[in-house]
C-alpha cells in the first residue's frame, strides 16, 4: 500500500504554529503580497527577513504533536510505501522522526543564496544580511517559495501523488495550488483519498471521505 501524505498549517497548530487563513492567522497581520512574494521582497528586504526571522526564531519555543508523532511510526511500518509531502517551512515533522519528507514551499532552517543558488541550513537570524558560506555574497534570502515561484521536487511529487493507492490530506485549506490540485491528481490515479481536517476545506468535495475534529486526534485514530 504506497501511502501520500499531504500537510499544511493545521497539521502544526496544536503544537502552536500559527496557520494562515484561521483567526489569527499569519495573513491577519501581515500583507501576503508584501511578505510572501519576490516582488515584495524587492521592495522591502528587511520587512520580510524580519518576517521569517520572528518565524524561525519561534520554531525553538514549539514541540512536534502526536499528530507528527503518528506520522513517524507509521514510516516506520511503511519505510518507502509513505511519502509525507508538506507545505509547512517548520520542522516538526523531521523532529517527530519522519525522514520521508518533502517540503514543496522550502525550509525555514536552511536559507536561499540568490548569488550562488546554495541552501545552506541556517537557525541564525538573516538580519543583518551574512555573507553565504559558500561564496561569501551578502545575497542570503528565507528558503521558502513564495506566491509566483515554482515549488520544490513536483516531478518526485507527482510521481509519488499519481502512483499512490492512497491519499491523505491533513490541515491544509486546499487554497493554493499546485498543492491544491493533488486530490484530483491522486483520485483520478485511482487512489482512495481521504480528508482529516479541522473543518470542510475548499477542496473537500474532491475527496471520498472527510474526517473533522483536530489533527492530533485525528491521524493518530487513523494511523492505529
Ligand atoms: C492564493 C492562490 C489562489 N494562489 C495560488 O495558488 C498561487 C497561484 C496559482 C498557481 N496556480 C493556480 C491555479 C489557480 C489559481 C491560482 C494559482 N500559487 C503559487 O504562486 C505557487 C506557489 C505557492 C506557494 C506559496 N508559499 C506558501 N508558503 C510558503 C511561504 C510561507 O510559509 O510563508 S503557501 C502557504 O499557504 C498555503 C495554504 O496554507 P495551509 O497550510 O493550508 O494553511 P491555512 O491557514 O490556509 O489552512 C489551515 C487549515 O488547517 C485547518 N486546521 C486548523 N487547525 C487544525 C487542527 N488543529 N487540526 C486539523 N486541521 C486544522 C483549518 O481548518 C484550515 O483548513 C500553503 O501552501 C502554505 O504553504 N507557485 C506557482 O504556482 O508557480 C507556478 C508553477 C506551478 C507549478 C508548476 C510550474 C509553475
Amino acid at each position: 500500500m504506497r501511502v501520500v501524505v499531504l500537510t499544511g498549517a493545521g497539521i502544526s497548530a496544536e503544537s502552536g504554529v500559527r496557520t494562515f487563513r484561521d483567526d489569527g492567522g499569519l495573513w491577519e497581520g501581515h500583507d501576503v503580497n508584501a511578505v510572501a512574494t519576490p516582488e515584495g521582497f524587492a521592495r522591502d528586504r528587511e520587512l520580510v527577513q524580519r518576517f521569517y526571522d520572528a518565524r524561525r526564531r519561534s520554531l525553538a519555543h514549539v514541540e512536534p504533536n502526536p499528530a507528527h508523532l503518528a506520522l513517524a511510526r507509521l514510516e516506520e511500518e511503511l519505510g518507502e510505501d509513505l511519502l509525507v509531502v508538506t507545505q509547512n517551512v517548520d520542522d516538526l515533522h523531521e523532529r517527530a522522526g519522519s525522514r520521508r519528507v518533502v517540503h514543496m514551499h522550502g525550509e525555514l532552517l536552511r536559507a536561499a543564496c540568490e548569488a550562488c543558488g546554495s541552501r545552506p541550513r541556517w537557525e541564525e537570524d538573516l538580519l543583518p544580511s551574512p555573507p553565504c558560506p559558500v561564496c561569501g555574497a551578502r545575497a542570503l534570502r528565507p528558503d521558502v517559495v513564495w506566491f509566483g515561484e515554482v515549488p520544490y521536487e513536483l516531478d518526485r511529487i507527482g510521481r509519488a501523488v499519481s502512483g499512490c493507492d492512497l491519499f491523505v490530506s491533513v490541515g491544509t485549506s486546499g487554497s493554493v495550488y499546485p498543492a491544491a490540485g493533488y486530490v484530483s491528481l491522486a483520485a483520478s490515479s485511482g487512489a482512495h483519498t481521504l480528508e482529516l481536517n479541522l473543518e470542510p476545506s475548499e477542496g473537500s468535495r474532491f475527496f471520498d471521505e472527510v474526517r473533522t475534529g483536530p489533527a492530533g486526534r485525528l491521524v493518530p485514530e487513523w494511523v492505529e
